[in-house]
This record gives C-alpha cells, sequence and structure tokens, in this order.
C-alpha cells in the first residue's frame, strides 16, 4: 500500500463523548470493605484481606482511558470509493443497569475516499467506549460517531453483537440471547448493495472466527 502522508486526526475526542469519572481508588477500597461487611463477610479473613485494593485497581483499570486511542488516518490515493470492514473487535464492557459484564463483538465498516484510518485505531476507539457503565445502543453509536468524525465523512456502518450477563446468569437467565444493533450513515443508509455488502461481510468474518 503506498502511502502519501500521515495525519493525526484533530478531532480524536470528540465533544460527544462524556468525560470519564476519575476514579478515587482509596474510597472505593473502604467501599469493597464495606461491601464486603454489609454482605456478611468477614474483610479480615485471608482470602480477602486484598480484596478490596485488587477490585478498586480493576476499577481503576476499567475505567481509564487510553491516551494513546489517537484515530490516525492517512492520506491514501489509491483507496477510492473502497469498502473497508474491520471485523473482530471484541471488548468487555459493564452493563449500566445491574454492573454486570456484557461482551460486545463490533464490526466496522467506511468507504474510503483519500483518507483511511489506522486499522488498530477501530479496536481502541471501541476498547475506550467500553471501558465505561454502558448501554450497547449507546456505544454503538458511540463508536460509529467517533470514526464518522475521524475520518471526516457520514459513510459508516456499525454492527455490534452482544452477549449480557444480566440476561444469562440472573434474571430471565437465557444463556442464548444475544442483541444485534446496526448503525447505518451516509450511504450505508440509502445505497441497499453497500449495505448488503457490509452486512455479508460482517457475517463471514462471524464465520471465520468460529
Ligand atoms: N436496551 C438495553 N437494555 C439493557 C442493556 N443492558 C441491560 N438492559 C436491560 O435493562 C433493563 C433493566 O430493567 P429493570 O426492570 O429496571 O431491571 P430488572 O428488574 O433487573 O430487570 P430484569 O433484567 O428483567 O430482571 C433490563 O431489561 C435489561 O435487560 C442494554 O445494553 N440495552
Ligand atoms: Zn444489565
Amino acid at each position: 500500500m503506498s502511502t502519501n502522508g500521515v495525519r493525526p486526526s484533530a478531532t480524536a475526542h470528540p465533544g460527544r463523548a462524556a468525560p470519564q469519572p476519575t476514579v478515587d481508588t482509596p474510597r472505593v477500597t473502604g467501599l469493597v470493605r464495606e461491601l464486603l461487611i454489609a454482605l456478611g463477610e468477614d474483610p479480615h479473613r485471608e482470602g480477602l484481606l486484598d480484596t478490596p485494593a485488587r477490585v478498586a485497581a480493576w476499577w481503576c483499570s476499567f475505567l481509564s482511558p487510553d491516551p494513546s486511542a489517537m484515530a490516525t488516518c492517512f492520506t491514501e490515493t489509491h483507496a477510492s470509493d473502497q469498502l473497508v470492514v474491520v471485523g473482530g473487535l471484541n471488548v468487555w464492557s459493564l452493563c449500566e443497569h445491574h454492573m454486570l459484564p456484557m461482551k460486545l463483538d463490533a464490526h466496522v465498516g467506511y468507504l474510503a475516499d483519500g483518507t483511511v484510518l489506522g486499522l488498530s485505531k477501530f479496536g481502541r476507539i471501541a476498547q475506550r467506549y467500553a471501558g465505561r457503565l454502558q448501554m450497547q445502543e449507546r456505544f454503538t453509536r458511540q463508536l460509529a460517531d467517533e470514526v464518522t468524525t475521524a475520518i471526516g465523512s457520514e459513510d459508516v456502518a456499525v454492527t455490534v453483537h452482544g452477549v449480557h450477563l444480566c440476561m444469562s446468569m440472573r434474571g430471565v437467565r437465557m444463556e442464548m440471547a444475544r442483541t444485534s444493533t446496526v448503525q447505518a450513515g451516509g450511504r450505508f443508509k440509502t445505497d441497499p448493495l453497500l449495505s448488503q455488502q457490509f452486512l455479508t461481510l460482517s457475517t463471514a468474518e462471524l464465520r471465520g472466527a468460529a
């Protein structure tokens, strides 16, 4: 591939994204200790001694946005009206209703027309929006919005297949329940052939991963 230039996107962190909360690690540690007590546990027993600090450290890493998640774009004159689909973007997020994990498998498609986005950046953007209390629909939209901003074009589509533990390990207890969301913009909304190509490639990628 001939790369004619590199330009970090000036809008790598669009204003639409809610600011990430700062984690008060000592406070979280104390609250987890309190939670253990409220659950009838003894936080001083050997197996639980370091648990509050471990849980707080996990929250800290989960909620900390990756500062290197710059949406680096390249000018690529050979990519003209080319459909690019990046799939297998698997991330763990937390359902904001139950604070239980949801596993999200995202696929992003866009029409490269003179500008391409660094492949790893799709995963980094997905990781950043997954690392917070989320809803699948919002995650899907945020991923699509940020790619749209990064490449400077509305021709972006995102599908996300989600498995929600709040639906399998509790509640309705449906282990096989899967949720799929699609966000389509620009020509993906108006061109049925393009839309179909995107969905076919997303599905092919899914089959390949199986
Ligand atoms: N739309 C949407 N709903 C979600 C998502 N994650 C969890 N939920 C739903 O959020 C809803 C919360 O419903 P509530 O009735 O307030 O909570 P609940 O009594 O625990 O509900 P049940 O899960 O049915 O036991 C549930 O239906 C969940 O399935 C998500 O990403 N998107
Ligand atoms: Zn939930």
